[in-house]
């Protein structure tokens, strides 16, 4: 196997990112180069857009479980490369066009090779929403394989490549989504007393979500309320009628969730009084933190320092990102690590440009790991 030999593969997915559930090329993609590896110890199951890939092991004690997510995002890239996204609107902004060929190429190297253990390879669909790992976990092929351990890596732009970066126990936040709808009367931009515009109500109350993080949650249990996308109105001079604020809640604990969800509603009505207009919440999906076991993690860590001298590896503090890796780590110990890319330009943004060096390091560091549990 010739490692850098994946980092053409991720270019050429790199060229065709897919939103969460409509991930059709990127399966055929993934499928045509699995059907050509050899398939004597070779299991393929389709899951929705998604994939399970079984190796089987020559004396298999347990199955362990590798995932790697396959969606991109809605965002247009802004890099000149020459194998940029082809999908207009759409970029694998969150690097899991590097998970994917990570995965196959320890995928191609165990299916040339043997393992000892059973390996089951998850390509998740929809990490970035509405959720694929949920709906995998309680699919017929994986309760028919199920794991005794799971194993994922995310790339970290901020570190160099050669890094690994992880820690025990709570190692990315809960999540939720949050879509609210703002209805109330539209009208002449030079009659705003007869209309209740919905761009003013927006902007009240993307103002006054600020103060719940800031004002409602304890400093020391971290949180963060992040609205990325605001849509309202038709034309400039035209009070709008319905606008639409888009954003994230993330916290360390659940406790805090609730309490930040019990104040948007409270806001919400405020808003609704204020500014005479119907509003309407959606916490769209939800995914639990990733917590790290932590005699997994440790043992992991301790193979990355013995047998990776020139490797940083690092402890790492938690992270307010969210993954729905998490369902996995719930139900079955295993642990994810962030995996040094070196990028000027950080995860979901559209100039990300993550060093390829990282795919040869990381398949030899995931094949050399896999051989020792
Ligand atoms: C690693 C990463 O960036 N994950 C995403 C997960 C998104 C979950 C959901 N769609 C949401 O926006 O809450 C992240 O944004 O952290």
């Amino acid at each position: 196997m010739v490692e850098s030999q994946f980092i053409n593969i991720r270019r050429q997915l790199h060229q065709i990112p897919e939103l969460g559930f409509e991930e059709f090329k990127t399966q055929e993609f993934l499928l045509t180069f699995i059907k050509n590896l050899p398939q004597q110890n070779i299991e393929i199951a389709t899951w929705k857009t998604g994939l399970f890939v079984k190796v089987i092991g020559s004396t298999p004690s347990k199955i362990i479980g590798y995932r790697a997510d396959i969606d991109g995002l809605p965002m247009e890239e802004e890099t000149n490369l020459p194998y940029k996204s082809q999908h207009e609107g759409k970029m694998h902004g969150c690097g899991h066009d590097f998970h994917m060929s990570i995965a196959l190429g320890v995928l191609s190297y165990f299916a040339s090779n043997q393992p000892k253990e059973t390996i089951l390879f998850i390509f998740q669909p929809a990490e970035e929403g509405p959720g694929g790992a949920k709906p995998m976990l309680e699919s017929t092929f994986f309760n028919e394989n199920r794991p005794s351990m799971m194993i994922a890596l995310h790339i970290a732009p901020e570190y160099p490549v050669g890094t690994v970066a992880t820690k025990t126990g709570l190692l990315f936040a809960n999540t939720s989504e949050l879509f609210i709808d703002l209805e109330g009367k539209g009208g002449h931009a030079a009659y705003p007393h007869t209309a209740n515009d919905m761009v003013v109500a927006a902007s009240h109350f993307v103002t006054q979500l600020q103060t719940i993080v800031a004002r409602n949650i304890d400093p020391l249990d971290s949180a963060v309320v992040t609205i990325g996308k605001i849509t309202g109105g038709t034309k400039q001079n035209i009070i709008a009628e319905r606008a639409r604020v888009e954003g994230t809640i993330r916290t360390l604990s659940l406790e805090s969730m609730a309490k930040i969800k019990k104040r948007i509603k409270a806001l919400v009505n405020g808003i609704e009084l204020g500014f005479d207009c119907k509003l309407s919440i959606d916490f769209g999906s939800n995914y639990c933190q990733v917590y790290n076991d932590e005699t997994i993690t440790n043992s992991f860590m301790e193979f990355v320092q013995k047998n990776y001298p020139r490797t940083t590896l690092i402890e790492c503090r938690e992270a307010m990102t969210g993954e729905d890796f998490g369902y996995f780590l719930e139900q079955i110990p295993g642990f994810m690590f962030w995996l040094g890319v070196n990028s000027e330009y950080g995860l979901h943004s559209n100039h990300l440009n993550p060093n390829e060096e990282a795919i040869p390091f990381a398949i030899n560091l995931i094949v050399e790991y896999l051989q020792t549990v």
